[in-house]
């Protein structure tokens, strides 16, 4: 039996590749891996814009997730650092720009029939400079933080949006069937992302 074990950097951040071993390492956790199946994996940036009483979300108009509500992100372009990707995708979408941004948490996304990871980076910030306004991708919108649209997200958001909000930090891993069903999950609060 040949396990996942550690990626292979190609020099594209946005393909990684994973490679397998046959020893299984100590600190083994990860889902996806210990089945054996070959992942390829696509490094994506997700950031929450949050106030004190209110979070700043989009809604998606097109592409992937288009007509749920959702942080700004996208992909990590060749070249860029993934705090970098961040930033942009903050400013193509929402016209903020911000400072600094926290790192919160890291999500990995299987969908069931697809050997491509999702391997989300999400990031937070409560310092921002201009004011949001729409773009071609996303509408922005203000929520108070207890009516955050949870039935018009991605159905894995209610699990960690609320560490976010926190500012707890956390690892989690979602298993899709399809783009509704959520087959299984981890997520763990951690130190360091
Ligand atoms: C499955 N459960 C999920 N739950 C919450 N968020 C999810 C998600 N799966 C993907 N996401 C986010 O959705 C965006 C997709 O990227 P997306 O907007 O399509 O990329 P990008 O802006 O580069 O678009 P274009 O290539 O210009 O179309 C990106 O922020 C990514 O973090
Ligand atoms: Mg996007
Ligand atoms: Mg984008």
């Amino acid at each position: 039996m040949w396990y996942l074990h550690g990626v292979v950097d190609s020099g594209c951040p946005s393909s990684m590749m994973y490679i397998c071993h046959d020893v299984l390492p100590e600190d083994f956790s990860f889902q996806p891996y210990n089945r054996g199946i070959m992942f390829t994996s696509k490094l994506l940036t997700l950031v929450f814009v949050v106030q004190p009483s209110k979070i700043l979300l989009g809604m998606k108009k097109r592409g992937f997730g288009m007509g749920r509500w959702n942080g700004f992100g996208g992909k990590v372009q060749p070249g860029e650092t993934i705090e970098e990707a961040a930033k942009r995708e903050l400013w193509e979408e929402s016209c903020l720009t911000v400072n600094t941004l926290e790192k919160i948490g890291q999500i990995k996304f299987e969908f069931v029939g697809s050997t491509e990871l999702f391997d989300v980076h999400v990031f937070h910030t409560d310092h921002f400079i201009g004011e949001p306004a729409e773009s071609e991708e996303m509408r922005p919108q203000w929520f108070e933080l207890e009516k955050i649209p949870f039935d018009g997200m991605w159905p894995d958001d209610i699990y960690w949006l609320p560490l976010l909000l926190k500012k707890k930090k956390f690892l989690g891993y979602f298993k899709f069937e399809g783009y509704d069903k959520i087959l299984e999950y981890t997520l763990e609060e951690v130190e360091h992302v």
